[in-house]
């Protein structure tokens, strides 16, 4: 209904227009008849007043007002189409002068004689360009731009409607124009019986040829006549400047383009053809206006600057993408998608279509690409959040893991503030380390093993089968899809450490088995073009990824030869799915389209609101994901092993020193059994490493039952002494405890005694001060005696007697060289802020750890709980 009633009144305004321009006409060949016939200049300062307020109605405001008094802030928009347009003034007498106003838009076209490298020629096409834009009503004018000669130039200044499809790139070569050319053949409206398609009445394009390329041909510049006839019907109009172009060969001089106003540039002033319909001159011989016309000149910059910023921000505004564009429909329930033949979101629009990317069998893993800043987290916190809106979390299974230091998955973690998450999260790897990463792909090797399993069992080869049958089976849970989504991923994989080979090939496993499974990848990298040159089997593992989606600077994920993420701007990515394939430049690829996506955490109150609804609408009994978050810190105390030999659970005492980087976070323990060797020696010279040892100490008391082991503690250096009479109160609760100095240890290394000497600084002992000490090295374990020890120098320890009899090696800031002459080998060890080293001597097994250190030292990051 408001679209007939819209055209009617445009019909109204059109005729309106019309009756105006007729006036216009009528008045104009009055005038200039006059003039011509030299009649009194008083008659003709009259006239020319007349042609004045005629123009004034015919061109109001932007259109036909002398720019450069133009106010930046006069409103934008107006009447559709502006139909009218000031080219500049003319002037009959020296002191009568009026705007030169033609129709155009909904009329006609216009050419001139020369083309844009003649300086007025450039001003006025801007001019006209900036009157026509700042008056259409915002979003209704399309430019499409050409420039051969001056490389484009002149519509440099408008190069910000470019993002909002406003305006396009120009096109400087033959083929650029071929493009525009068909681009504009397309506008046409389809012929007679053919519906009209919707909405294309109310934009018009408008095609600004500022010169021909060299090499234009006959076919183009027929192509462009042919537009000239049909255009104006469909709102496609055409200002070329240099038509008619020079002449192809003597007999092929260029007629007219129909429907055209023809202006003439001469020197100093032009000559304006009669109007498409119409004419100036009230007598047929005179076929222009009748007055020499001076051309209005480029334009103040900031005036064009302001009325490109404004449109681009309307644009923007109009064209904006909303998280709730991503997510069903308000009404509908949540997670009523079923993954069986495959998981499906929406992940931006196309336009105005909403574009639904699926991970099933054709399209198992896709793989994002874009530079840092460019929106991959937006992107992904979008799709996740799209998927668990749709699929509940007995359909869906995340793993998340992000190797850069960022927070791209922590929303979906309980933290001290939110403690809710999201249900469909099983494994969340914040700042993770590759081993973490290593360990999330081993459990998700193995989870496809065994549904491999479970399909020879059922005899069935597609998971919506396995369901089925699991089904029958009575088995009430059907088997969740599983998407595992990758940040930062080439860090896993970099390298040729054995990480990196292990990494590799189970990725690579996953990539190409998965799909059968329901195991989908997204891999997301700021640069993929680093790792693929370096992957010797590229074609194997990234032809696995038929879904490319590159974010502005991430071009690397598709096929070189497609450029068509080349200048995106933030808030829109190409979506490819065909493996990053690119097309014939210009082609429509049915493969490819460009979408805009929203910044979710734009509309923070809607996200938030998603997940709780989310989290309550989980299975009350459901687990929290584990969590691995790099940065927080471990404490003994939050540890389930500790817990258990503190409520008399415990298996063979063991010191505790950190959780190991495995998908559950494992406890590292280091037996303290009766056999040879079981001593731990702790290296490192910060105070970190004499934490661990307090951790591992206050464990094994936790292991033996109430006042059934003794400990002997000492402190060597000042920076131990404070914890080690913490200790001593600590496990004096507990156990039987000795504080000692350096003489009385001495005193307390009979390997007879069993029990636990701890030691802080050991490598402050007096040299020979602790004759006993091999020999407690060395039978102790086998009578109940151990050493637990923190060296602040690893090199003391090296030097000492009894040495080898010591299994286990913990090494926090410890260089790997030194690392590797102790243990008799190189590891891939790197030291680094909460990460020790831990190597037991007796399988030569060497782990990395997250170290329990101190509670009061505070983990400032607020990490997960
Ligand atoms: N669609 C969008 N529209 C507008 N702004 C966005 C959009 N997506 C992201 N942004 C903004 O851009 C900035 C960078 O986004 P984001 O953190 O998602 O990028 P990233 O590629 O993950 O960066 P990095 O790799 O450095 O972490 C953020 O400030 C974000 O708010």
């Amino acid at each position: 209904m408001r679209a007939v009633v819209d055209s009617a009144l445009r019909v109204q305004q059109a005729a309106a227009l019309h009756r105006q321009a007729a006036a216009l006409t009528d008045a104009a060949s009055a005038a200039l008849d006059a003039e011509s016939g030299g009649s009194d200049p008083l008659e003709q300062h009259r006239l020319a007043e007349e042609l004045r307020s005629a123009a004034g109605a015919l061109a109001p405001g932007w259109l036909g007002s002398p720019l450069d008094a133009q106010s930046a802030n006069t409103p934008l928009g107006g009447v559709y189409p502006p139909q009218f347009v000031r080219l500049g003034v003319a002037q009959p007498l020296d002191d009568a002068r009026f705007p030169a106003v033609i129709p155009l838009l909904g009329t006609g076209h216009l050419t001139i004689d020369a083309t844009a490298t003649d300086s007025r020629v450039f001003g006025l096409l801007r001019s006209i360009l900036v009157r026509l834009l700042a008056a259409a009503p915002a979003g209704s004018l399309l430019v499409r731009a050409v420039d051969g000669i001056g490389g484009g130039e002149v519509f440099a200044p408008f190069a910000g409607l470019q993002d909002a499809g406003l305006l396009s790139p120009p096109a400087t070569d033959r083929q650029g124009l071929r493009d525009v050319l068909a681009e504009a053949e397309k506008w046409l409206r389809p012929g007679r019986g053919a519906a009209p398609r919707r909405a294309r009445r109310d934009r018009m394009m408008l095609v600004v040829i500022a010169s021909l390329p060299e090499l234009t041909e006959g076919e183009e510049l027929r192509r462009i006549a042919a537009l000239a006839q049909q255009g104006p019907d469909s709102g496609l109009h055409l200002i070329v400047a240099g038509w008619p172009p020079p002449p192809l060969t003597a007999e092929t001089t260029q007629a007219p383009l129909p429907r055209t106003t023809m202006v003439s540039v001469r020197n100093p002033y032009a000559v304006i053809g009669d109007p498409p319909g119409a004419t100036y001159g009230s007598t047929s011989d005179v076929s222009w206006l009748n007055a020499p016309v001076f051309l209005d000149e480029d334009p103040p910059p900031h005036l064009v600057d302001a009325v490109c910023r404004e449109l681009a921000a309307h644009s923007a505004a109009a064209t904006r993408v909303t998280l709730a564009d991503l997510l069903p429909e308000p009404g509908e329930e949540l997670w009523a998608g079923d993954a069986g033949e495959g998981l499906s979101t929406v992940v931006g629009h196309d336009g105005e279509t909403p574009l639904a990317l699926r991970f099933n069998d054709l399209t198992p893993h896709w793989m994002v690409g874009g530079r840092s800043g460019a929106g991959k987290t937006a992107f992904l916190v979008n799709v996740l959040y799209g998927l668990c809106a749709r699929y509940s979390p007995t359909e869906l299974a995340l793993y998340l893991l992000d190797f850069k230091e960022g927070v791209t998955f922590a929303e979906f973690v309980p933290t001290q503030r939110d403690r809710t998450w999201l249900p469909q999260a099983r494994a969340v790897g914040v700042e993770a380390d590759r081993e973490y990463g290593l360990a999330v792909l081993r459990e998700l090797n193995a989870e496809m093993s065994r549904r491999n399993t479970a399909y020879e069992r059922a005899g069935v080869s597609t998971l919506p089968e396995l369901r089925a049958a699991a089904a029958e089976d009575g088995l009430k849970r059907p088997l969740p899809r599983i998407l595992c989504v990758i940040d930062e991923f080439p860090a896993l994989l970099a390298g040729n450490d054995p990480v990196a080979t292990e990494a590799t090939t189970l990725l690579e496993s996953l990539a190409r088995t998965g799909r059968s499974c329901g195991i989908h990848l997204v891999l997301a990298s700021q640069n993929v073009a680093g790792l693929e040159a370096h992957y010797a089997k590229r074609d194997s593992f990234f032809g696995q990824f038929p879904v490319r989606i590159a974010l502005p600077g991430g071009g690397d994920v598709l096929e070189p030869a497609n450029d068509s993420a080349a200048g995106l701007p933030l808030g829109t990515a190409v979506v490819n799915t065909a493996g990053g394939l690119g097309g014939p430049r210009g082609a429509t690829r049915g493969h490819e389209r460009i979408i805009r996506f929203p910044d979710p955490h734009a509309d923070d109150a809607l996200l938030s609101d998603l997940r709780h609804r989310l989290w309550g609408t989980r299975d009350p009994e459901s687990q929290p994901p584990r969590v691995f978050a790099g940065y927080a810190h471990q404490h003994l105390a939050d540890d389930p092993t500790y817990r258990a030999a503190l409520a008399g659970r415990g298996a063979v005492p063991s010191a505790l020193i950190g959780r190991l980087l495995d998908v559950g976070l494992t406890t590292a323990a280091f037996p303290l059994d009766r056999a040879p060797g079981r001593h731990l020696a702790i290296f490192g010279s910060q105070a970190s490493a004499s934490e661990v040892l307090d951790a591992a100490a206050r464990s094994v008391a936790a292991f033996h039952p109430p006042r059934t082991a003794r400990f002997v503690i000492a402190s060597l250096v000042a920076e131990g002494d404070r914890l080690a009479e913490a200790l001593a109160a600590e496990i004096g609760h507990r156990q039987e405890v000795t504080l000692v100095d350096a003489a009385g240890l001495a005193g307390e290394l009979d390997p007879d005694r069993p029990g636990y000497r701890v030691v802080f600084g050991m490598d402050a002992a007096a040299p020979g001060s602790l004759a006993g000490l091999p020999e407690l090295l060395r039978d102790g374990p086998a009578r109940g005696a151990h050493l637990l020890s923190w060296w602040r120098d690893p090199h003391r320890f090296a030097d000492s007697a009894g040495r080898d009899d010591v299994s286990g090696l913990l090494f926090l800031n410890v260089p790997p060289a030194e690392v590797a002459a102790m243990i008799g080998r190189t590891v891939a060890w790197h030291p680094r802020p909460n990460r020790a080293l831990l190597h037991d001597r007796r399988d030569e097994r060497t782990v990395t750890v997250v170290p329990f250190l101190d509670p009061g030292v505070t983990d400032d990051q607020g990490g997960p709980l």
